[in-house]
């Protein structure tokens, strides 16, 4: 069993798992628990319950256990995830505030059992992958059986797609909830490489120093799929790029970029307040000057389209934040589908360098932290070209972070299913944080909101968005 530093794991934990059977618990909660499994990072004594709306027994749901941690590329040599599956449990009937369905029962059974041998009250963990429409009645539900109280509860995005509706949902939360039982995942806080981020500014003097406007020219948050959305095209007519990546991950994502120094990186308080803060100085965006949103070309002929839809599948903003540190600096985030490439790359653009080569350096120098996968940190710098000459090259520089010794990279549901179990906020959204977040987005759901500009599927989006980055580029392509 592996603790975070000052941060134990609970004796015991029952885990329930609503929704399942669904396809966000089938695909990342089911096999992260058996990464957690596999890599010591749950306690001794510990039980999964799964509980959605279709009538299976344990065996049948056992099965679906198994399929999914298969699935999930836990490995051949994965033989005694057996053992746990064995007692995982299954509570039908779905919950609601009304209807509890077979979960007092089978959970009363599991806590009795995980309690005695552990000879302690297990920690109850609620993780609600369901559609957000059932959050608050879960939440309620909760409340009403008895089953809130110490526990803490794990909300899937998106927790509000409005201002308004974010506010209505929380208030709803509250009720039966503290903010501090409260877990909002935004699984890219979870990446290796997010999480790198303030490390690698704050344990380096080389890149600490640096990172502020003085020498930072421009931020870009650059998320390119190439992803269709054909299979998803219901919640994708609702959503579009824009409120499902850009309000969620990638401002997120700015906010680890530019956060101040937190007053204690162990604190999960003081990591969580400090990037939650910057979020409060974001710059409501400008959808004249600072926002382009694309629809790739077939959109409207996929099944399920509106024939005149206006949903996008591409945005790309230019979000100001009024920081003293960064006053002046665009961070500038992109994300859509059906682009020309898949990749997750945060890239710092820094300014020239002062002295006798300033006027000759036409490449800018960055320092680039690609946040998919376990994550890379990438130096794009000048050397002399080797030979005779005095010439410039410009080269990458790269460190994978699996190279790192002694890292062993967890998948993000991992990371932030062990902070539950450990209790660190530190990776997880704040009412506060998403309150700014959505206001700061507001502008783009209002009537000033552009119009889609059309894009060819496997190119880097509507032409229009080559504008926000200048005098620069955007560094991954176009
Ligand atoms: N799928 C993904 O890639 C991602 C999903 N998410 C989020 O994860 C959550 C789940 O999404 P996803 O898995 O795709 O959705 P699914 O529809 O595939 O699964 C949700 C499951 O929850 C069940 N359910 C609904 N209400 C209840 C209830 N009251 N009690 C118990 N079970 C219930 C549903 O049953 P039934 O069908 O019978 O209603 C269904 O099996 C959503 O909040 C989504 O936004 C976030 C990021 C990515
Ligand atoms: O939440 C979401 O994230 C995925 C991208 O996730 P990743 O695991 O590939 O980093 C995105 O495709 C999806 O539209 C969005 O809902």
């Amino acid at each position: 069993m592996t603790d975070t530093p000052g941060r134990p794991l609970p004796d015991a934990v029952v885990i329930v798992l609503y929704g399942a059977t669904g396809d966000l618990a089938s695909r990342m909660v089911l096999p992260a628990l058996d990464e957690v499994r596999r890599r010591g990072l749950v306690p001794e004594h510990w039980a999964v319950i799964g509980c959605s709306t279709e009538d299976l027994d344990d065996a049948r749901f056992r099965d679906h256990v198994a399929e999914a941690v298969r699935a999930g590329g836990a490995g051949e040599d994965n033989t005694d995830a057996g053992a746990w599956i064995e007692r995982v449990r299954y509570a039908g009937g779905g919950f609601t505030e009304d209807d509890a369905g077979e979960l007092p029962q089978v959970l009363t059974e599991v806590s009795q059992q995980v309690g005695d041998a552990a000879g302690t009250e297990p920690l109850l963990v609620h993780f609600l992958a369901v559609p957000p429409g059932a959050f608050a009645s879960i939440t309620r539900g909760l409340g009403r059986h008895g089953l809130a109280e110490g526990s803490r509860v794990v909300f899937e995005k998106p927790y509000g797609t409005s201002l308004e509706s974010f506010e209505e949902l929380d208030r709803d939360v509250k009720e039966v909830l503290s903010e501090e039982q409260i877990f909002r995942i935004d699984h890219f806080l979870g990446k290796e490489g997010v999480q790198t981020l303030y490390v690698l500014r704050f344990a380096n003097q080389l890149f600490g120093s640096e990172w502020d406007r003085s020498s930072v020219e421009q931020v870009q948050i650059d998320v390119p799929e190439d992803l269709d959305v054909t299979n998803r095209i219901r919640f994708y007519e609702e959503t579009g790029a824009a409120l499902d990546m850009i309000v969620t991950h990638l401002f997120q994502v700015a906010g680890q970029v530019a956060m101040e120094p937190p007053a204690d990186l162990r604190d999960p308080d003081s990591v969580n307040d400090a990037r939650e803060r910057v979020l409060q100085a974001f710059r409501q965006l400008d959808p004249a000057q600072d926002v382009v949103l694309g629809q790739f070309e077939g959109y409207r002929q996929i099944d399920g389209a509106a024939p005149d839809s206006t949903t996008d599948t591409f945005a790309a903003v230019r979000l100001w934040v009024d920081t003293e540190r960064w006053r002046g600096v665009p961070f500038l985030l992109r994300t859509g589908k059906r682009m020309a490439t898949k990749a997750q790359r945060v890239t710092l653009v820094l300014r020239p360098p002062f002295g006798p080569l300033a006027e000759e350096m036409d490449v800018p120098n960055t320092v680039q932290i690609d946040i998919s996968g376990d994550g890379e940190v990438r130096l794009g710098i000048t050397v002399k070209t080797p030979g005779p000459e005095l010439t410039y090259s410009s080269g990458t520089a790269v460190l994978e972070l699996d190279d790192v010794p002694g890292g062993e990279p967890l998948s993000p549901y991992a990371s932030l299913i062990h902070d539950v179990l450990t209790g660190d906020r530190s990776l997880f959204t704040t009412a506060d944080g998403l309150r700014a977040a959505f206001t700061a987005f507001a502008p783009l759901q209002g009537k000033d909101r552009p119009v889609p500009a059309v894009y060819a599927p496997g190119s880097w989006g509507p032409a229009e968005a080559r504008e926000l980055p200048a005098p620069h580029r955007w560094m991954l392509g176009e």
